[in-house]
């Protein structure tokens, strides 16, 4: 053992990245687990499969790399293999290492698993954790051969948990038995040790040409060396969970991961749950038939039954009710769901599920705002966006990208390129808000640039351009960025509202009800701060001054009522306003 470990040391220490270290290490683990089988009751009986190293620290996975039997070279999630992409079910496995803080050996047959303690050989098993009952991880495992499984913490310096490692066996005449784990598991102990600063520390191999697609147009070296992990994780059939700032591109990135999937043929569907009330998330999610509940009107498909066959992306998912929350788990170990009011039975989800959240799970879990089951079956595979400012190299790639795109939809042949001095500029402050603020950045410096230089096929963003749509920024202030946004974001809510509602109903809603909206913010505006100061802060003075406000309020609040009246919901809020301005 001593020799086998100084030349891994060595070797090690020679390893130039990631799937080199993690070649020797797995090597060395299965070479110790074929020791340890030869030389005890399993003899013959047992083979080791193979062994893989996850590297997941905090947020999501970072690098995937697998040995086969017999194989020297690691398949690492940039090179799929013969097989496809590999598959990579660890949702049991990492939640019991992260439960119990030690190794674990899982018995797949038996659907049991024991956590390690050296201090005590008592036998503490338990039924596998909640996505095993699903049989899904199972049967992952199962369809591998893997009828035995040691997963080892690998812990990193200082900072936790940073992944695992896990050997699979193959000994059906164990099931139910202590395998031999237990005889070894020290040792394999031991060797993840060494290894880990290696594993954690090296960089991965370059991956060669990236492809980029609308969906993900530039790709910077933070991006690269996720596009691995981003490739195996889009071809598997479990969720996704995808994480990150707002803004930051999740749902394009889920956009991608559909369309480099086998269900890119399918539909992919959003489900943004940030407009959708609670009482409603139910009806939204499965669907309803008619007279479910009052305003059933007809059948509907909820999201699921839209993306049949295809992706759903459930966008802001912390905002899902425990009720909702509760169903959305059974139909991802189920694999059926109910639509609402439907007597005849649960019908299958072809779906894929991608999660976006911006949230930090883990504590809305610890507030019991999440169900913790949910949490692990959603976080199979895990993925954490960086922010615009951690892929700086991106920046002028994605001003460049923005503005032409832009300038393409009208000039389909054209070409609108930042100059070096503006591409600068961006690279030289923060993006908090990520590409959503530096999309609209960009906007307002192409405006500028074509208010200059007139609708030309070539145009060059300069300098200048981009200081003044800055300026323009900072002008509204510091909170500007997240104002800007939010106020954005809150449009956006009651669009995405009202399309739900027309969908509720099942009865077209006229799109004009939407003018209802500007009713609503001055009526609103009216109500808190008094006419004067409303008209003035909405920048229309003049009308007090020419005494028009009494008829442009009227007639805003007249579409607001209107908009009542249709959805059955009575009175507007602004009913007494009304009154008062007709009377006026
Ligand atoms: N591939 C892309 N091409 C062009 N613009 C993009 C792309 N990805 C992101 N953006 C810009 O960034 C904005 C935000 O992207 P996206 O909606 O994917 O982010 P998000 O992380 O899902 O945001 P949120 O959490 O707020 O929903 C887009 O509206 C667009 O302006």
């Amino acid at each position: 053992m001593q020799d086998d470990l100084s030349s891994l040391v060595v070797a090690l220490s020679k390893a130039g990245d990631f799937e080199e270290a993690a070649a020797r290490t797995l090597s060395s683990l299965m070479h110790l687990t074929e020791e340890t089988i030869a030389a005890g009751k399993y003899k013959g009986r047992a083979k080791v499969l193979r062994g893989m190293v996850h590297l997941r620290p905090s947020g999501g996975y970072l690098r995937l790399a697998i040995l086969e039997q017999g194989a020297t070279t690691v398949q690492s999630a940039g090179s799929a293999g013969p097989k496809g992409a590999p598959s990579l079910v660890s949702a049991t496995a990492w939640r019991s290492v992260v439960q119990h803080g030690c190794p674990v050996f899982i018995d797949a047959s038996l659907g049991t698993l024991r956590p390690y303690s050296p201090q005590s050989s008592e036998n503490i098993e338990e039924q596998l954790p909640g996505s095993f009952n699903s049989q899904e991880s199972r049967q992952s495992f199962l369809s591998r051969q893997a009828s035995h499984v040691c997963v080892i913490p690998l812990r990193t310096v200082g900072a936790g948990l940073g992944g695992m490692i896990s050997l699979e066996a193959d000994c059906p005449t164990a099931m139910g038995q202590d395998f031999i784990w237990r005889d070894c598991v020290e040792r394999l102990q031991l060797i993840s040790e060494i290894a880990s600063p290696y594993l954690t520390g090296l960089p991965a191999r370059p991956v060669g040409q990236v492809e980029v697609d609308e969906y993900l147009p530039v790709v910077g070296a933070t991006m690269a060396s996720l596009l691995p992990i981003l490739n195996v994780f889009a071809q598997q059939e479990e969720s996704i969970l995808i994480s990150g700032a707002t803004g930051a591109g999740k749902s394009r990135l889920a956009r991608w991961c559909h369309s480099r999937s086998n269900r890119r043929k399918g539909p992919f569907e959003v489900l943004d749950l940030i407009a959708v009330p609670e009482e409603l998330q139910m009806a939204e999610l499965f669907g309803w038939k008619k007279g479910a509940f009052t305003g059933a009107v007809k059948d509907s498909l909820g999201s699921i039954g839209r993306a049949e066959g295809g992706t759903l992306f459930i966008d802001e998912i912390d905002k899902l009710s425990l009720k909702a929350q509760a169903g959305l788990l059974r139909v991802l170990e189920e694999r059926t769901y109910r639509v609402l009011g439907d007597g005849v039975g649960d019908r299958p989800a072809d779906v894929r599920f991608v999660i976006g959240t911006n949230a930090d799970l883990r504590e809305a879990v610890r507030a019991g705002r999440f169900r913790e089951d949910l949490y692990y079956r959603i976080n199979v595979l895990p993925l954490r966006v960086p922010s615009l400012d951690e892929r700086r190299d991106e920046l002028p790639m994605w001003g460049n990208y923005m503005v032409n795109r832009r300038h393409r939809e009208q000039f389909p042949n054209g070409q609108a390129r930042l100059t070096p001095e503006a591409e600068q500029l961006l690279s030289g402050r923060k993006w908090p808000g990520n590409l959503r603020q530096l999309d609209n950045i960009i906007r307002r410096a192409y405006t500028l640039a074509l208010v200059e230089h007139g609708a030309v096929p070539e145009l060059m963003l300069q300098e200048g351009h981009v200081a003044r749509a800055l300026e323009y920024e900072g002008r509204a202030g510091d909170a500007a960025d997240k104002g800007a946004s939010s106020l954005v974001e809150a449009f956006r809510a009651a669009a995405t509202a009202f399309i739900a509602e027309a969908r509720r109903r099942g009865t077209p809603l006229d799109l004009a009800m939407a003018e209802a909206m500007v009713g609503v913010v001055l009526g609103q505006a009216v109500q808190q701060l008094g006419r004067e100061e409303a008209f003035r802060l909405l920048g229309r003075e003049n009308l007090l001054k020419n005494r028009n406000h009494h008829k442009v309020l009227k007639r805003e609040l007249e579409k607001v009522e209107a908009l009542y009246k249709e959805l059955g919901e009575g009175s507007s809020p602004f009913a007494a306003l009304l009154a008062e301005d007709e009377a006026a």
